[in-house]
């Protein structure tokens, strides 16, 4: 690759703002040094043929063969079509939604099955975007061999990537950017050894693993989901910046709406169970459901289904307490078999938007839930991922999936226990090493003094482990 070349791009993409230094805050409240904004480049037509003209220069050594291009929406899509046109080879169109209208194709253009695709992407992190883009190929029947990149920002991507049979090829690593823009005086030698000293400190996800989930951000999971309340609750997370998930095991339906009115604002879910309520009436429910509305929080009803398909039908939809109308998830267990989940999923007029925590693991001691049991009821969740949120675990081993939730129940502020078997762990243990996503606390603060301000200590406290897990700089 012509070296002279590399640099003036490097160089004109310090002066055009598309690298800027500084102390920066990701969305996901994450802090960087270094912050990359390559959408502006579309306003530089001379940077924009440089760039095109390196990755075809790329492409054409290092890539045996490819029968279409595909950009990652949005930002890499004009330097694909720019690449298209100059390698001669036909672009394919991947739409980030479906239409609602006509074909409701994801890729447009044409192509046959068992063709193979080059994807250009501006830059790699996680390398999730591109992982998406490959599901939606693979989807259509195209193979995906390669990536072309302008960064490889040195976290994880590239692994990522080849783990899942794409090689990378990239114009710059972030440390080859930062070395030729320290030799050309325009970042100072501080700064520059600031970026080298992040990107060690920042650990490499890698996709497919549990390590994977623990370093991604709710709010990138919420684009990885399949499940409408997975996404929901992960943008729930991010924008109120709560993991917590109340546990309202009072028997008095006022008691309940009382407590909520003052800890609403620090809950991203609340957890009931019904049939421990002495007067529980509809009303109740609507009031529940006001609230949700009002703090935006979500209701999940920790029934544990446990029974043959038809009587989980029955017991979701009918009876007293008419489940399925108000609670946006619901626990079940997967003891009884597929039946359980076929009929949670059964569609019903306006429940699309339902889902189930699947009880994978038990904080209690002496639970009888075996390794194998677990294994099996993972296996058996993935066949239906239009209505499993996540699972009820204490493990961070026991799925990978990044879009689904780990809820683990059995946690106060230090590791302590029950007289009838509950075991709680401490909030660094069961977010840092053990992988939970959201946390249920009960009697941690419905039994506190002022539930309030409990409730503020424990949302700080996680919310602050979580951060410590996605920046990666784990002890
Ligand atoms: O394995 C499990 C599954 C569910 N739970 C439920 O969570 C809360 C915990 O309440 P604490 O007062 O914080 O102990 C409770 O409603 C359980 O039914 C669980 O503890 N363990």
């Amino acid at each position: 690759m012509d070296n002279n070349k590399l640099e003036g791009v490097a160089l004109k993409l310090f002066d055009i703002n598309a690298v800027k230094f500084g102390e920066f805050m990701t969305k996901s409240g994450i802090e960087t040094p270094v912050y990359f904004d390559l959408r502006v480049i579309v306003s530089y037509p001379r940077v924009m043929e440089l760039i095109t003209s390196l990755l075809c220069d790329i492409v054409a050594t290092k890539v045996k063969k490819y029968d279409h291009i595909c950009g990652v929406p949005y930002t890499a899509l004009p330097i694909a079509t720019l690449m298209s046109v100059q390698a001669k080879k036909p672009m394919l169109l991947r739409r980030k939604e479906a239409k609602a209208y006509g074909t409701k194709k994801m890729i447009e253009g044409h192509y046959n099955v068992g063709e193979t695709c080059l994807i250009v992407e501006d830059v790699i992190t996680s390398g999730s975007s591109v992982l998406e883009t490959v599901k939606e190929l693979n989807k259509e029947g195209l193979v995906v061999n390669n990536a072309v990149i302008i960064l490889d920002r040195e976290q994880g991507g590239r692994k990522n990537l080849e783990t899942n049979n794409v090689n990378v090829d990239a114009l710059f690593t972030m440390t080859e950017l930062i070395g030729i823009l320290e030799k050309h005086k325009k970042i100072t030698k501080e700064m520059s050894m600031k970026v080298r000293n992040y990107l060690t400190e920042v650990k490499a996800p890698v996709t497919g693993s549990s390590e994977e989930r623990m370093l991604l951000s709710y709010e990138k999971r919420a684009e990885l989901t399949s499940n409408p309340v997975a996404k929901q609750l992960f943008n729930i997370m991010s924008i109120k910046k709560t993991n917590l998930c109340l546990s309202v095991d009072l028997t008095s339906s006022i008691k309940i709406l009382e407590l909520l009115e003052k800890v609403g604002e620090y809950i991203c879910l609340v957890k009931t169970h019904v049939d421990i309520i002495e007067d529980f009436s509809l009303d109740f429910i609507t009031r529940l459901k006001q609230l949700a509305q009002r703090f935006n929080f979500l209701i999940l009803e920790d029934r544990k289904f446990a029974d043959i398909g038809n009587t989980v039908l029955l017991q979701y939809q009918k009876g007293l307490y008419k489940i399925s109308e108000w609670a946006d998830c619901v626990t079940s267990h997967s003891l009884p078999g597929e039946g359980i989940l076929k009929s949670l999923s059964t569609p019903c007029n306006g429940l699309e938007n339902r889902g189930v925590f699947l009880l994978a693991e038990m904080s209690s001691e002496g639970n009888l839930i075996s390794p194998e049991y677990r294994e099996v009821t993972v296996n058996m969740a993935s066949k239906y991922p239009n209505i499993i949120t996540g699972f009820v675990c204490q493990n961070k081993d026991t799925f990978k999936d990044p879009g689904l939730i780990q809820l683990t129940p059995g946690v106060q502020l230090e590791s302590a226990k029950d007289d009838l078997g509950q075991v709680y762990n401490s909030p660094d243990k069961v977010i840092l090493d053990n992988g939970a996503d959201i946390i249920v606390v009960g009697r941690g603060i419905i039994a506190a003094k002022s539930p309030e301000a409990q409730a503020v200590i424990y949302r700080d406290t996680l919310w602050k482990c979580y951060l410590k897990r996605v920046s990666g700089k784990l002890e």
